[in-house]
């Protein structure tokens, strides 16, 4: 077996076989849920969504798994490791064809995860012949048109939409227009041509707003008109014609509605808008609230359940407002995702890590302009000096942070660089006076931490339940994953409907049901899961040992405003912490109570440089900055290789200025060079006094946010638990079905905050782990670890300095996932001290 045949001598283990199988676990997944989705061939309108565990069978945590009958039909199926990740069959009823892959531009809307995985899923080109299947089943089946706007249309009567990225995304014809729920699913990541795109968006922006700009909108269609006609007597009709913005039917009744809320924002002129825009009769709950609340200038917490129309509470007061709205979204995808979903009549933008610095300074050209009025942005643009610097001569109306929670350490998804969405920095930097943080899960520490973080009044708290009542839940034990979903999906009701999405880890019934309807939502889990995960919720955590490590490298011959850099492939491996989590702590160095640095942003730090033109020593004569390259850079095999700060702090220039002079020196034609090793940067503020109690205070601060993600697991796998053994089977909960008690345990957790009591179902201690880990030690004496790299290696997770291509070979990996990851740590300290102490003899 390959595990007992690694070369450590670790097959002398203290524990006993573990029943028949491989003591190797392959290396858990990485923390990205790959959506699948499944469509079926019925004509229902319903969706369904499932999750489902680990292949391998539960143990006996929970109380009697349903066993597969052994004479239970074998599936049908080729089987589905060997599937596409969509698979779809045909309309005709019960009768399944061969799979073929399906286009992800004919998805309905809610087929969209606000996962960064579906920009790298390769997209098919648009199947024409098959898009009438696609689109659902036909009107007679009780099917609105509109919920399908693509359903026959024909490649060339689609236009484009203003609000895509690239130039090829088809929009469905404008009649169709309303129906939303559809028509954002045309997404081109093609990032460089949105050049192309925003030019044409020039062309035919019509919205300045206020009054005035409906004017100059007049004004500049009269003019385009003249020009048009000019073009026509150049014979240029052909590409004018092309560019020529194609006015909605109701653009003039959505003119007129924006001037008549803009004038007075009552429920009446904004319902009134919300009808000739987006064709809906009435808001939904919250909406209103929200919406009437920023156009009233006050910053706003807003919770919604997913799919509740957030996005609207937004695009409403921008097309309203006078200066420009920013949405910082955690994802590229995401940014894309909301883009197209803005109507047509909003101009929207986006600046992205991926553009080019040309593509971004076109978008701020058009920002300029006024021709943009809701720019999308990651919260990194905020440790950008030229991006803030960009925006002193614009008016920002409001600052929207979608995904808010993400701002709060405490939250499911805490994202670093969101801690710097802070209002007092933001007022300063950017003017904002108005914030709106949208999330659809927040426990209630998170949304203090995000009001606190936006000065956001508990006045001005919109929540609505988090739960949608068009969410059917059940939740079943999973003894074998791939039966079990097969012999679902082919029963009622998840073989009467019409989509599937398959969720294999977490996060995601918020995914279903997005446009309201009826949809199933089914649990598979199994304690094998469970300790899996629970497991990866420990891949983030540390100790204070490499905390302080990390500190002392930090402030290591860092003087006052000189710039440094943590490259961040080494100093991960070396300290044995996520990039992540080395970000979290120098965001934390600078925003903490105390500032002691000010990070600036990322850059490649190693430059390589060759000599051309002019000899090396003659050039450094004329020029400051290639002396100072030559005084502190090392020649290897001809290049010249140097550290960008380190010259940059020997000159008084800022790294970017460098870039820009070595960028112009090969422009001349005397250089060339180039980048790498991706580095955090950032300048010294002020050196702790007391690195040891700065570490501690780091450390208790990480650990707590370690031990709710692991409260947070619990609380949900107790939910489930309860289900399946506990439940009464009162207030509608039968079978498999648990609606009611599954929301309550939910909604349980986020009132009182994961608080509540949770029990943990880990083991608490096992004869054999001191005795394995001794044996562990003794077979690895070359290689030096902490307590939690030990810990790790026994519960099978992989860390920059102990990765799983190399660990995952001993005997250990993965052995204790049963037992509490605390004990293991504290039976990995009590065998290094033991394994020191003798070898220190
Ligand atoms: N008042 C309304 N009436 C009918 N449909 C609406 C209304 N408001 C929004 N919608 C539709 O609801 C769907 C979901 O909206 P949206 O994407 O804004 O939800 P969300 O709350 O942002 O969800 P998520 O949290 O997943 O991002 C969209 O198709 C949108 O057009």
């Amino acid at each position: 077996m390959e595990s007992d045949s690694d070369s450590d001598g670790s097959h002398i283990s203290a524990t006993p076989p573990r029943n028949s199988k491989p003591p190797t676990l392959p290396p858990p997944p990485p923390p990205q849920p790959l959506p699948q989705a499944l469509s079926s061939s019925h004509r229902s309108r319903t969706r369904a969504q499932t999750s489902f565990g680990a292949e391998n069978p539960p143990k006996s945590l929970t109380k009697s798994p349903p066993k597969p009958t052994q004479d239970e039909p074998a599936p049908n199926f080729s089987p589905l490791s060997t599937l596409p990740f969509q698979i779809r069959r045909p309309f005709i009823q019960n009768r399944p064809t061969v799979p073929i892959s399906l286009s992800i531009e004919t998805l309905p809307a809610g087929y969209f995860s606000k996962s960064a995985s579906f920009s790298k899923i390769h997209r098919p080109s648009l199947n024409f012949e098959s898009t009438e299947n696609d689109c659902g089943p036909p009107k007679s089946a009780g099917a609105n048109s509109t919920d399908c706007v693509s359903q026959g249309n024909k490649p060339n009567s689609f236009k484009k939409h203003p609000n895509l990225i690239g130039t090829n995304a088809p929009l469905p014809p404008a009649k169709l227009r309303k129906c939303s729920a559809s028509e954002g699913n045309f997404v081109k990541l093609n990032m460089n041509r949105s050049k192309r795109k925003f030019m044409n968006k020039k062309a035919t922006r019509k919205t300045g707003y206020g009054s005035s700009g409906f004017k100059s909108y007049r004004r500049s269609k009269r003019k385009q008109k003249a020009q048009s006609d000019a073009d026509q007597e150049d014979g240029l009709i052909c590409e004018i014609t092309e560019k020529k913005p194609k006015r909605a039917k109701g653009s003039e009744l959505i003119e007129e509605a924006v001037l008549a809320a803009q004038n007075n924002a009552s429920d009446e002129n904004l319902v009134r808008l919300l009808n000739v825009m987006y064709g809906f009769d009435s808001f939904r709950d919250g909406q209103l609230e929200a919406i009437k609340m920023v156009l009233d200038g006050k910053s706003t917490m807003l919770v919604l359940p997913t799919g509740a129309g957030k996005s609207l509470c937004y695009q409403i007061p921008a097309m309203l407002l006078q200066g420009i709205t920013l949405v910082v979204s955690p994802l590229v995808a995401l940014m894309i995702d909301q883009l197209k979903q803005l109507p047509p009549e909003l101009q929207g933008g986006l600046l992205s890590s991926s553009q080019t610095s040309q593509e971004a300074a076109e978008t701020f050209r058009l920002v300029k302009e006024g021709a943009i009025k809701v720019l999308f942005i990651s919260p990194e643009r905020f440790l950008n000096a030229e991006f803030l610097s960009n925006f002193s001569s614009i008016s920002i109306s409001l600052l929207v942070v979608d995904e808010a929670h993400c701002i709060s350490e405490w939250s499911h998804n805490f994202r670093p660089s969101f801690m710097r969405l802070r209002a007092p920095l933001l007022r300063a930097r950017l003017n904002v006076q108005c914030f709106l943080a949208m999330t659809a899960t927040a426990t209630s520490t998170t949304l203090n931490a995000v009001m606190s973080a936006l000065e956001i009044s508990s006045a001005n708290l919109i929540q609505k339940p988090h739960l949608r009542d068009n969410l059917q839940l059940s939740v079943s034990l999973s003894g074998n994953r791939m039966k079990d979903l097969l012999r679902l999906i082919k029963s009622s009701p998840f073989m009467e409907v019409q989509s599937i999405i398959i969720y294999c880890k977490f996060q995601e019934i918020g995914r279903a049901g997005r446009d309201g309807r009826l949809s199933y939502c089914h649990l598979f889990f199994d304690d094998t899961t469970y300790y899996k995960l629970r497991s990866l919720s420990h891949s983030e955590g540390v100790d204070e040992y490499a905390v302080s490590k990390f500190l002392c490298q930090v402030f290591t011959n860092g003087k006052h405003g000189k710039i440094c850099s943590l490259i961040k492939e080494s100093a991960s491996r070396e300290f044995d912490m996520k990039e992540e989590v080395m970000l979290t702590l120098l965001t934390q160095l600078e925003l903490g109570e105390v500032q002691y640095l000010h990070l600036l942003p990322e850059l490649n730090v190693t430059c390589s440089l060759n000599f051309y033109k002019t000899t090396p020593v003659l050039l450094a004569d004329k020029d400051i900055v290639v002396s100072a390259i030559l005084k502190k850079s090392e020649t290897r095999q001809g290049q010249y290789v140097f550290d960008l700060p380190t010259v940059s702090n020997s000159i008084g220039f800022t790294t970017i200025d460098l870039l820009n002079h070595i960028q112009n020196l090969k422009l001349k034609g005397e250089i060339t060079y180039e980048v790498n090793n991706p580095a955090y940067c950032y300048s010294i503020v002020k050196v702790p006094e007391d690195f040891c109690s700065l570490s501690a205070h780091l450390t208790r601060w990480l650990s707590e946010v370690e031990r709710l993600k692991v409260q947070k697991l619990d609380a949900m796998f107790n939910a489930a638990v309860f289900a399946v053994n506990d439940c009464k089977k009162m207030q509608g909960c039968s079978d498999s079905q648990h609606t009611h008690c599954l929301q309550r345990k939910i909604l349980d957790y986020f009132r009182e905050d994961g608080q509540c009591d949770i029990s943990n179902p880990m083991h608490k201690s096992s004869p054999f782990l001191r005795a394995d880990i001794k044996v562990f030690l003794q077979s690895n004496s070359q290689a030096k670890f902490t307590p939690r790299a030990i810990a790790r290696i026994m519960h099978g997770i992989p860390s920059p300095a102990y990765p799983s291509t190399t660990w995952s070979k001993t005997h250990f990996w993965g052995r204790y996932t049963q037992i509490d990851f605390q004990v293991v740590m504290e039976a990995a300290k009590a065998e290094l001290m033991n394994f020191v102490g003798k070898n220190a003899l």
